[in-house]
């Protein structure tokens, strides 16, 4: 039996990727799209490759007290935006907010699939983790469990693709300003610290003190790789070893020897993670890829949706990664 499925804010960047995996899911039915300035046009007028069973549906004027007869929601709005509109969502359509508007908060499960599953599974409300903080607490979950590594003190680098802003924004989302340029952004108050101190010490039991974040834009359209310094004395092969133990029944995240790239995870919900370190120095690199929009938003979204709807947590999402 099909679960029927509907998307608000399909005509963007994170919307469009979970349109692209729901059209191939084996038990997720697209019956509603919605948005703001789209409303009125078809499927195809968006998106012209979507395909022929899905052509012609007509994106909705986003409206929550009217929805079809619907089991899940995926609601990728702007930051900001969902919070209002979704509480009036009848409590019977399950959803997964790929926005940032649900976060810890209550009511809300915070949706960090590859950690903690179970305690998912058996939720309508779920808040998709942000895609910084995805990459970063995957490659810390085992070091943080495990005691390899200090909650104080972690430094996090992160480069992320254009696509991370999402279709609108300022120029410097544009070709012209991002084409052969690097650019930081968001020091020492980007939104998603207190997730990712939260989460930190939710899982060392003991606080994030002194976190770091700088994010900086590259010039290229998917991807997102983080590499995160840290205090502690585990060698490279303990922090790889616990990954793998940590890891070992989870069939997104791959622990590898070689440092991660974003081309690896392009178009999938894979997560890569490594390490390198130096307990002579006290020193402990972790490193994280992921595809923004796909464990960055939307794959995760279908994870997480495929864990509350008691389905096979990899239903349609199994496809490899686009290489080259
Ligand atoms: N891009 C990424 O890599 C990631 C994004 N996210 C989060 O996902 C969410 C969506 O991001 P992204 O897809 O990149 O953003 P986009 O700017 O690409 O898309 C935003 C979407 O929201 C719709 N929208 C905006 N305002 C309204 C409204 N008032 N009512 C109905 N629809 C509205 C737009 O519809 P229309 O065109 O019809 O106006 C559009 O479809 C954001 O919260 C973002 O932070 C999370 C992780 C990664
Ligand atoms: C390049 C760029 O701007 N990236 C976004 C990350 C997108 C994301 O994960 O957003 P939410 O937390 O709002 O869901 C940013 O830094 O805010």
């Amino acid at each position: 039996m099909s679960i029927r499925v509907g998307i608000v804010g399909i005509s963007g960047f994170g919307g469009g990727e979970a349109l692209r995996l729901i059209a191939s899911h084996p038990s997720f039915e697209l019956v509603y799209a919605a948005g703001e300035s789209s409303a009125g046009s078809r499927l195809v007028d968006r998106f012209p490759g979507v395909p022929s069973k899905l052509a012609g549906l007509e994106i909705a004027r986003w409206d929550p007290e009217a929805l079809p007869d619907l089991d899940l929601l995926f609601a990728s709005l702007p930051t900001g935006a969902s919070a209002e509109a979704l509480a009036r969502v009848p409590e019977g359509v399950k959803i997964v907010d790929i926005g940032g508007d649900h976060r810890y908060v209550d009511g809300w499960t915070y949706g960090l699939a590859d950690v903690w599953p179970e305690r998912i599974r058996g939720q309508t409300r779920i808040a998709n983790p942000g895609c910084f903080p995805v990459a970063t607490l995957t490659a810390l979950a085992p070091l943080l469990v495990g005691g390899l590594i200090e909650p104080g003190n972690i430094v996090i680098d992160a480069k992320t693709g254009i696509s991370g802003a999402g279709r609108g924004g300022d120029s410097r989302f544009g070709y012209a300003e991002s084409n052969e340029n690097l650019q930081p952004y968001g020091l020492l108050q980007h939104v998603h610290m207190p997730e990712m101190a939260t989460t930190i010490a939710h899982l060392a039991g003991g606080a994030a003190e002194g976190l770091v974040f700088t994010p900086h834009l590259v010039p290229m359209t998917r991807g997102l790789l983080v590499t995160i310094y840290g205090r502690g004395t585990a060698s490279t092969g303990q922090c790889l070893e616990a990954a793998r133990a940590y890891y070992a029944e989870r069939p997104f995240v791959r622990v590898t020897e070689r440092p991660p790239q974003t081309k690896w995870a392009s178009g999938s919900n894979l997560a890569f993670v490594s390490y390198a370190a130096d307990p002579e120095r006290d020193l402990v690199i972790a490193m994280g890829v992921v595809d923004n929009l796909g464990k960055g938003a939307a794959g995760h979204a279908v994870q997480n949706a495929n864990l509350i709807c008691g389905l096979p947590e990899t239903a349609g999402l199994e496809g490899a990664p686009v290489w080259p």
